[in-house]
């Protein structure tokens, strides 16, 4: 089944466009978890059972986990997910050569979507849009203050960098299974583009922590309905003062994201 029906029941199923973001900083998980010998999976444990009921996707971000032991933390926290009925969009802004970026799509064997770099082009991207089950999301206008550097330039057609993207996404999206990645840091971007794509669902991270804006990430980041909006640290470590008790308040920043944002959903 295509990522995106299998999204769009989720979010039916859960009532929630929230994405998780599993970005567990090991310098942020509790003393208690320490001594575990994977304290970033029994950290993710706790967090997705006091967060499942609220998640549309789990994004667990690769760079928290690019080592070994990191590694075994993310392969059981993509089971858990999955043993809880959770997608889970694997945040790892791949792309390459043709022969390494075929490496790199293998990661869609774990995870049910991933998030891609679309500088190297088409080619680079060709094992991940080829692969019809799984969700692609292309990287178009970045949350960070830096992505106005190359993304905002403008192009002789006068169009922003941003906008020749999210056009080739839509050419892209043969298999029904592309989207973009906007950030909540840029309303009217997010306005432009849901225009200029209006059938692509959107990842809107930097809600939260890096102080988005969550109406426009409802109103422009769906498409009939599906897409994600996704807070990692405000989320997880909204409980980071509460020793053992952290994952509680994890539930709670989840539940009340949800239901923010479930007040500027329309169905
Ligand atoms: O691809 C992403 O998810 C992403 C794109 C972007 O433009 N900005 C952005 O913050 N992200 C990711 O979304 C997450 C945001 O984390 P918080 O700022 O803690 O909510 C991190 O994993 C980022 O890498």
């Amino acid at each position: 089944m295509n990522f995106f029906d299998r999204l769009h029941d989720r979010i039916r199923t859960v009532d929630s466009v929230v994405s998780v973001g599993l970005d567990p900083d090991p310098s942020r998980i509790p003393e208690h978890l320490q001594e575990y010998d994977l304290p970033r999976w029994a950290f993710n444990r706790r967090i997705i059972d006091a967060t499942h009921e609220h998640a549309a996707v789990y994004k667990p971000n690769a760079a928290f986990y690019e080592d070994p032991d990191g590694w075994a933390a993310l392969e059981e926290t993509i089971a858990y997910a999955h043993g809880k009925d959770v997608p889970v969009l694997l945040d790892a802004k791949r792309a390459d050569i043709g022969n390494t970026t075929r490496q790199y799509a293998q990661l869609l064997e774990r995870a049910d979507a991933i998030t891609v770099n679309p500088y190297m082009g088409r080619d680079s991207l060709q094992p991940f849009l080829a692969n019809e089950e799984a969700g692609v999301f292309v990287l178009c206008r970045t949350s960070n203050p830096g992505g106005a550097d190359i993304q905002d330039l403008e192009l002789e057609t006068g169009e922003p960098v941003y906008e020749r993207v999210a056009a080739l996404a839509d050419l892209w999206n043969e298999n029904d299974n592309v989207g973009l990645v906007v950030g909540a840091t840029q309303p009217e971007e997010l306005e432009d583009l849901r225009e200029q794509v209006p059938d692509l669902p959107f990842l809107v991270p930097g809600i939260g922590a890096q102080g988005g804006d969550a109406e426009a990430a409802v109103e422009y980041g769906l498409a009939d309905g599906v897409g994600l909006v996704n807070s990692s640290r405000g989320i997880i470590f909204a409980g980071e003062n509460d020793g053992e008790e952290f994952a509680r308040a994890s539930g709670q920043a989840a539940k009340r994201l949800k239901n923010r944002l479930n007040q500027y959903r329309e169905d």
